[in-house]
This record gives structure tokens, C-alpha cells and sequence, in this order.
């Protein structure tokens, strides 16, 4: 049984090459804010908005828990929180798991994000000339839980297909 399991900042590419990896593999394929989404039904924007980001923690971690100690194989594409939050990053430990950190440098994070910021509510609230500075402070608190990892993947200047080759040969 293998569980991959891709972590990363928001536009890092977690949910792009999750779908393709898993394609490529013939795993099921899971992205966390999807099943949160399908479960609460309500959008991400809807659920920090009407809820609050506690709550949606709170979820994240519950839905978290459940795919993670499944008995089966899968790719999953977590949240860019997902592992900095309610010791969710200890799970990634486990024997079954296969932890991949998709990394990027924030010039290339704000360049993906920047037509996708209303799908980021952490992000939304930003003035254009704010964007950099937040996320690199940001990235720079969350990296110790990033850099937990199994294995970390670069993907500046890669297309997707490019990184989804690399991670099949890491595997
Ligand atoms: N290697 C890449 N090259 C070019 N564009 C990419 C690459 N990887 C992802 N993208 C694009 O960047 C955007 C963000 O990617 P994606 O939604 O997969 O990020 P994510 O890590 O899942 O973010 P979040 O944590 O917010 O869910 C998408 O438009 C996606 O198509
Ligand atoms: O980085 C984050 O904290 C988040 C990333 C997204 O995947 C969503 O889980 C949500 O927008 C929060
Ligand atoms: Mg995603």
C-alpha cells in the first residue's frame, strides 16, 4: 500500500500534478479542499468567510485523519496549510506514507497565483505591492513543516508533465 501525498504552498501545483500523477499511476486520486468542499458543501471562500479559519482547521484535520489512515492506495493532494496545523505533519510519518514537497520560489508562487487569488482567502485581502513580502514570511514560517517531507521536488521552470516524470522515478 502506498499513500503519495503532495505538500506545498498554495500554487505550488499540489492539485495539478496530483490529478496527473495519479493518472499516470492509476491510483485514486483525493485533493483535501475538494473532500472538504463535497463535505460541507460550500467553497473554500465560503467556509473561511461564513465559518472561519478555525473552523475549516478543525475540518481539514478531521478529513485529513480519515484519508490518511485509509487502507488503501492513493494520491493526495493536501491543502497548503494542511501540515502546519493540529500535528497534522506527524501523520506523515507513517510507514505507508510517501511525503513529496512541491517546492517553488515565490516569484513563481505569485506569478501562478496571480489570476487565482479569489480561490485564496488567506491571500484575498492583499494589495498587488503586498503579495510578495506576505508570502514569503508566510513560506518562511511553514517551511519546517514543509521540509518534513520524504522527498522535495523543484518545480520552477518545469511543466507539469516534466515533474510528474520526476516524481514517478523517485518512486
Ligand atoms: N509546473 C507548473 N507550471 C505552470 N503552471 C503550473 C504548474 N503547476 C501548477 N501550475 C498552475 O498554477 C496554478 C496553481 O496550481 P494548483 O492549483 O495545482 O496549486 P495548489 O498547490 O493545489 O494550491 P492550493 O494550496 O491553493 O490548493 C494552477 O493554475 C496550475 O495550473
Ligand atoms: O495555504 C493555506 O492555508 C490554504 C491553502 C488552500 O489549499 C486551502 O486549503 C485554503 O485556502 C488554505
Ligand atoms: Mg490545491
Amino acid at each position: 500500500m502506498r499513500k503519495i501525498v503532495l505538500i506545498g504552498y498554495m500554487g505550488s501545483g499540489k492539485s495539478k500534478i496530483g490529478q496527473l500523477l495519479a493518472e499516470k499511476l492509476d491510483f485514486p486520486f483525493y485533493d483535501l479542499d475538494f473532500l472538504i468542499e463535497n463535505e460541507l458543501e460550500k467553497s473554500i471562500g465560503e467556509i473561511f468567510s461564513e465559518e472561519g479559519e478555525v473552523f475549516f482547521r478543525k475540518k481539514e484535520h478531521e478529513v485529513f485523519k480519515k484519508v490518511i489512515e485509509s487502507n488503501e492506495s492513493y494520491v493526495l493532494s493536501t491543502g497548503g496549510g494542511t501540515p502546519c496545523y493540529a500535528n497534522n505533519h506527524l501523520f506523515l510519518a507513517n510507514e505507508d506514507v510517501v511525503s513529496i514537497y512541491l517546492k517553488a520560489s515565490i516569484p513563481v508562487l505569485v506569478s501562478r497565483l496571480k489570476n487565482e487569488i479569489d480561490k485564496r482567502p488567506l491571500l484575498q485581502s492583499l494589495k498587488d505591492e503586498e503579495t510578495f513580502e506576505f508570502i514569503a514570511k508566510h513560506l518562511f514560517d511553514r517551511s519546517y513543516f514543509y521540509n518534513q517531507c520524504k522527498y522535495s521536488v523543484l518545480t520552477d521552470d518545469k511543466s507539469p508533465e516534466q515533474i510528474v516524470a520526476e516524481i514517478n522515478a523517485l518512486l
